[in-house]
């Protein structure tokens, strides 16, 4: 399957990328848990069972994975000029920026990553001192930097593949992200959509280098006219705007309305997805805690390629029974229950991934909303959860689809 065709939430999953959890978690600590936006350490081997478990979950009802790291892996070996460029990129941005220390971090991963795919994860993984091969003379950093520190970073949030780009429609967004760890992790999402031959080609309506912050937990599909957006902790309202302008000027897209959904600014919910997803063709999940103090605001296309903004001033069902084109229904996290909402929220409860209408992907502990949703006739597909949720993701943030049928 060569490019990306999503145009819903909902339509049978065809193809999605992932990202297997490495050795960048070995080398989150106490003291970087909250710069590196984890709220613990999860025990990488039992992560990886469950990972691999989620993937095969989805192998089974016929979906292809692919990693982001085989996709890099084949990009850094299509060509080393382009290896070479992408490494430079990658310290620099690391915030390595003396001759000197770019000398020793390209030298040691030259001579000691020369297999593509160990050298994706070893930038992924991050350095630490006490590998590189630095002369131990009386200087400064010997006498008072610890020998295992972190030279640079680890990107523990990349199994997180929803985040650093997204799919619209038969284009995607690469994204500027709210964080400074976070923000490393793009660089791949832009090699693999310039270069990569199943990529390559593909509009992209939104780049890195844009000023304002977006990530893909805000962005839902939710027909081929209409994408979904959250303004939240992680998405600024100035990115919507370009967003919007940037898909409507493109003649090959179908979609004539960005909805924004103003959330309130919270951990907990950091993204729309975290409260919000769509799991059926007339059915959604939601976090009751958002219900409230929800906003609705629609873009459509204006004269001279500018954004008409208008305020919707109607209940969230009604605006998306008007959208989506059918009565729907909202399901509620906690099933009424509002401490069992607020703890599996946070725990991701309500961050389904959908495989096909009416069939999702949920994580294991959630068991109060998910004998509701079981009830309520889904098809649930359950995934073991102790240590991936400890990254604060679910089945959705997991995983970035390439490809769905249309509905
Ligand atoms: N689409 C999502 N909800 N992603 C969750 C990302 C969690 C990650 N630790 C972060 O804070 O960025």
């Amino acid at each position: 399957m060569v490019g990306v065709n999503v145009k819903s939430e909902v339509g049978a999953l065809k193809k999605v990328i992932l990202h297997r959890p490495g050795d960048e978690l070995l080398n989150l600590t106490p003291d970087t848990l909250e710069r590196l936006l984890f709220d613990d350490i999860p025990f990488l081997e039992v992560a990886q069972q469950e990972h691999d478990a989620f993937a095969q979950t989805l192998r089974d009802e016929g979906v292809e994975v692919v990693y982001l790291e085989d996709l890099m892996a084949d990009v850094v070996a299509s060509s080393p000029e382009l290896r070479d460029q992408f490494l430079d990129q990658w310290i620099k941005e690391a915030g390595i920026h003396t001759e000197k220390w770019r000398r020793i971090i390209s030298e040691y991963l030259n001579s000691e990553f020369s297999d593509p795919k160990a050298l994706v994860e070893k930038t992924m993984t991050g350095i630490n001192l006490a590998e590189l091969d630095v002369e131990r003379s009386n200087s400064l950093i010997d006498l008072v930097s610890s020998p295992t520190k972190m030279v640079i970073d680890p990107m523990p949030n990349l199994y997180f593949t929803r985040d650093p780009f997204a799919m619209v429609g038969g284009g995607v967004t690469i994204h500027r992200m709210y964080s400074v760890t976070r923000n490393r992790e793009t660089l791949y999402g832009q090699y693999i959509f310039d270069n990569h031959p199943d990529f390559k080609g593909t509009p992209q309506y939104y780049r890195r280098d844009y000023a304002f912050h977006i990530e893909g937990g805000d962005v839902l599909n939710i027909n081929d006219h209409v994408l979904a957006v959250g303004i939240s902790q992680r998405t600024e309202p100035d990115a919507i705007d370009t967003l919007a302008a940037g898909i409507f000027a493109d003649e090959t897209s179908t979609i004539d309305t960005v909805l924004a959904f103003d959330i309130p600014n919270s951990r907990a919910f950091m993204h729309l997805d975290t409260v919000f997803t769509q799991i059926d063709r007339d059915k959604f999940t939601i976090h009751p805690g958002i219900l409230g103090p929800l906003t609705v605001f629609e873009l459509t296309p204006g004269a001279d390629g500018k954004v008409n903004v208008k305020r919707l001033d109607s209940d969230l069902e009604s605006i998306l029974e008007k959208y989506v084109g059918c009565p729907v229904k909202l399901l509620q996290c906690g099933a009424g229950d509002r401490i069992a909402a607020e703890r599996e929220q946070w725990n991701d409860g309500s961050n389904t991934l959908c495989i096909r209408p009416g069939t999702i992907v949920v994580y294991q502990r959630n068991n109060v909303t998910n004998d509701f949703l079981y009830r309520e006739g889904l098809d649930l597909k359950v995934v073991p959860s102790a240590e991936l949720s400890r990254g604060r993701g679910g089945p959705r943030c997991m995983s970035m689809p390439a490809w769905r049928e249309d509905l």
